[in-house]
């Protein structure tokens, strides 16, 4: 059973004149000790898939989805204070920009301390608590790869390089051992030293804590680094998932396709200087979405069919939504080929 189990999920949002669909029929499973990661350019819904599992949405947002579990448990029907359990100790977010994630005028070690569940302090008296607090906020650091804690627990975040400031959001987020860690695009920006740093220390936590990770970003290069397996979002719809090495390999949907064109890291064979690929366009605003498939204006391989929204279809493994999935002959395309199978509206698209 997955950890995390997404199945068809719709995000409306009301932008005033009208209510759309910011995400539509989106599919995400994250397994136990699984790296998943959410690609998509800017504007394809990574965020919004983010908000909408951990729940931070506005009251008039509204949510429809066949299922939303978190091992086992629905997300979508519990009440506030259970989610609120949830959030608080099983699933942790990194975002984007530490500095703004913490409080200016707090000490690092204490809002380190704060991230504590009380459940982890033994009793005793509150000088007791208070050195139990501080010993597992050295332990977390550490972790972290933080050697030097004295000099850090007791400075506030205006005095920390960002990439400090990172790993103490990890530290943060792990303080409460949680079984999903989402880095919401936790490396976008720093330079390669740093991402590498944490990369490293993604790696390490999923390795050694079985921690279930799901890494949204747009950067392919660390996403081949780290990740075992991927979801591709587009203008929020899923148009491919499976493992890294099979989508590198050979990628079903044209828009996957276009996407590792676009990344010089995965064009060894271009001869120098020659033009990187890329798709015409832009990715449409939630006011001016195509009907059926959104990749339709922009896609080579459009035709008339794609004014419908493709079923999601599965190669062992592989899943994709496209009616003229590359490497497939026109005909069979069409015709839902033998070696691929559509999925059933219970069914799991387990990687
Ligand atoms: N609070 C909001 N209200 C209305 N529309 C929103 C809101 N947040 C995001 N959107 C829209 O939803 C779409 C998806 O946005 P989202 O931020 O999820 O993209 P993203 O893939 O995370 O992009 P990036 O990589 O730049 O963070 C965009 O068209 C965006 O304009």
């Amino acid at each position: 059973m997955a950890l995390l189990d997404i199945k068809n999920l719709t995000l409306y949002i009301d932008t005033g004149n009208t209510t759309v669909k910011a995400l539509e029929k989106v599919n995400l499973t994250l397994n136990e000790g699984e790296i998943r990661a959410l690609v998509g350019e800017s504007g394809s819904g990574k965020s919004l898939m983010v908000r909408c599992i951990i729940g931070a949405i506005p009251d008039y947002w509204s949510i429809k989805a066949d299922r939303i579990t978190f091992d086992g448990q629905d997300l979508l029907n519990m009440s506030y204070e259970q989610r609120r359990q949830i959030m608080r100790r099983e699933i942790a977010v990194v975002f984007q920009e530490p500095t703004s994630s913490l409080d200016p005028s707090v000490t690092i070690g204490e809002q380190l301390e704060e991230s504590i569940p009380d459940e982890f302090i033994e009793k005793g008296w509150f000088w007791q608590k208070n050195r139990q607090r501080r010993q597992i906020a050295i332990g977390l650091i550490h972790k972290v790869g933080i050697k030097n804690h004295d000099q850090y627990l007791s400075s506030y975040p205006h005095e920390i390089p960002k990439d400090v400031s990172q790993k103490i959001m990890i530290a943060m987020a792990l303080a409460s051992e949680p079984k999903i860690l989402i880095a919401d695009d936790s490396t976008r920006g720093m330079e390669s030293t740093t991402k590498t740093q944490i990369l490293r220390l993604l790696v390490k936590l999923n390795k050694t804590k079985n921690l279930a990770i799901l890494f949204v970003s747009h950067d392919l290069l660390a996403i081949t680094s780290i990740a075992q397996s991927m979801t591709v979002l587009y203008c929020g719809q899923t148009v491919e998932s499976g493992k890294v090495k099979s989508l590198l390999k050979r990628p079903l949907h044209p828009y996957t396709k276009a996407l590792l064109d676009s990344a010089p890291s995965f064009q060894l064979s271009l001869p120098t200087k020659s033009p990187l690929v890329a798709l015409d366009g832009t990715i449409p605003t939630l006011q001016h979405l195509p009907a059926g498939c959104r990749l339709g204006p922009r896609c080579p391989n459009a035709r008339k069919e794609c004014v419908q929204v493709p079923v999601p279809r599965a190669i062992q493994e592989h899943t994709y939504s496209c009616h003229f999935p590359l490497h497939f002959p026109d005909k069979l395309a069409k015709k839902s080929p033998r070696h691929t199978r559509g999925l059933t509206a219970d069914e799991n698209i387990n990687e």
